[in-house]
């Protein structure tokens, strides 16, 4: 199978006067499509600098970057804007929605801007939240707000979904909703789904999972056996 994503010696570097953080050292890895990848990793280890990259959200400082085989690493800001609006879901820890729309017009805003949406009610159908679309954020729990970013994320209808510690603020049964949800993006509609945690026992639910250590990506491991969410050791 072709590569969604291939990444050959990404490294990323920040000049903080005269030292030199290396957030990113010399990562090559592929992801494929409808793979879940769990990325892992003490803090400051890289896991995000990673993923912003993946995302388009932040450029590597060396290395190059393929989505499918087009060239992100020389990618221009406008190219990158394209890529991350059509191609890319993000979840956030805190959802980020915003906070004068409702959960509707959220996912509607993030349809809006693509070019082959989903339709808003069946993705918001898909998350079980059809009951509370016309709710704001403010009137949603944790979990229904993280559902609501979801919905605005599979809309879009990308191939990759980015996740960064999606469950880090949630119980862990509203955690084992959102994990059902992404591994079901992942096995039913072949989105390939990448989750950054500090939560060791979800990495059960991967079929691979990426080590960071220092900005070193450490190991790459496989799973040949993912449980689903519910079977999680919390
Ligand atoms: N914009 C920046 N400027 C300078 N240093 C940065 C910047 N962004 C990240 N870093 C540094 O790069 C390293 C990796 O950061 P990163 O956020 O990727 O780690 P992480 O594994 O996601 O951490 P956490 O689990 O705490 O979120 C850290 O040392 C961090 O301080």
């Amino acid at each position: 199978m072709d590569p969604l994503i291939t990444a050959k010696n990404l490294s990323k570097y920040y000049q903080m006067g005269e030292v030199r953080v290396e957030a990113l050292k010399a990562a090559t890895f592929q992801l494929y499509q409808g793979e879940l990848v769990v990325i892992l990793g003490p803090s400051g280890s890289g896991k995000s600098t990673l993923l912003n990259i993946i995302g388009g959200m932040d450029q590597a400082s060396e290395g190059e970057l393929f989505y499918q085989d087009v060239p992100l690493h020389t990618a221009d800001s406008k190219k990158l804007t394209l890529f991350r609006r059509n191609d890319v879901g993000f979840v956030f820890q805190f959802y980020n929605l915003m906070p004068n729309l409702t959960a509707h017009e959220n996912v509607s805003l993030a349809a809006q801007i693509v070019t082959k949406p989903l339709p808003v009610d069946e993705t918001l159908g898909k998350v079980g939240l059809l009951d509370r679309q016309n709710h704001f954020p403010a009137q949603l729990s944790g979990g229904q707000q993280q559902r609501v970013a979801l919905a605005r994320a599979l809309v879009k209808n990308p191939k990759m979904l980015l996740c960064d510690e999606p469950t880090g603020a949630l119980d862990s049964q509203t955690s084992i909703q959102v994990l059902g949800l992404l591994k079901e993006f992942s096995r039913t509609y072949d989105k390939t789904v990448a989750i950054i945690t500090h939560n060791t026992a979800i990495s059960a639910i991967a079929d691979r999972i990426f080590h960071l250590k220092d900005g070193r990506l450490a190991d790459v491991e496989v799973n040949n056996n993912p449980v689903p969410p519910e079977q999680v050791n919390w």
